[in-house]
């Protein structure tokens, strides 16, 4: 079963078309590998996923309320504590246990600290938790294990499988090789646009 679609995309940034043309799919218990070099555009195309941003021209099919996404930027309550943090995204997201997200990144130790006095990889790994908190199926994934240690990536690799093992999707921007056998690869090189800037007012019209 597709769980997001995506068709003829044209994706932004700022002032500039980064992408166009980007198609592709995701079915249930399936992750999608994002590569490209530098400055390809895959956050941009996470971000307009996300719905951060509007797509130029193009269609996403796909539940919105299905995607939880995850960036550079964590998103964390940096005055709260681990075990707040979760607690609050259970609340906002539906009343999930945080126990399997707790377990699923080795929290147990780390759940009184506040959020905003922890480690990059120790960040990085509650931002993680929350996407199991977030209980949607769908995670859109910026970079997800820069500051992990190679026991944490590990962690995040099982996560991963066995969200979709479950069912879940992924669509994730990496450039390390997480090991996952369901996952597929899309070099999103030749969607790379080039560059207009969409408020020009002599720019090609776009869509
Ligand atoms: N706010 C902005 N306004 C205009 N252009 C931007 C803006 N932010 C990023 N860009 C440009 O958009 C392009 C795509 O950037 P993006 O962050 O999507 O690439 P990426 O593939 O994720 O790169 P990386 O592998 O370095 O993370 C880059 O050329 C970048 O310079």
């Amino acid at each position: 079963m597709i769980t997001l679609r995506v068709t003829d995309l044209a994706c932004a940034r700022g002032p500039a078309q980064i992408l166009s043309g980007v198609t592709f799919a995701v079915a249930a218990g399936q992750a999608l590998i994002l590569r490209g070099p530098n400055g390809a555009g895959k956050t941009t195309l996470l971000r307009t996923l996300a719905g951060l941003t509007p797509p130029l021209a193009g269609r996403i099919d796909a539940d919105p309320d299905a995607i939880a996404y995850a960036s550079h930027a964590d998103g964390l309550k940096a005055q709260m504590s681990v075990l707040e943090n979760l607690q609050f995204w259970a609340s906002v997201f539906g009343t999930r246990d945080p126990a399997p997200a707790i377990a699923a990144f080795h929290l147990e130790p780390l759940l009184d600290r506040r959020a905003g006095e922890m480690s990059a990889g120790q960040k990085r790994r509650l931002s993680l938790a929350r996407l199991l908190v977030t209980g949607r199926p769908i995670w859109c994934l910026d970079e997800p294990t820069v500051s992990l240690d190679a026991e944490n990536v590990a962690r995040f690799a099982a996560a991963v499988t066995a969200h979709l093992e479950q069912g879940g999707s992924a669509v994730i921007a990496t450039h390390i090789d997480l090991g996952l056998p369901q996952a597929e690869t899309l070099d999103i090189t030749p969607f790379v646009a080039k560059r207009i800037r969409t408020d020009d007012p002599f720019a090609e019209r776009l869509a």
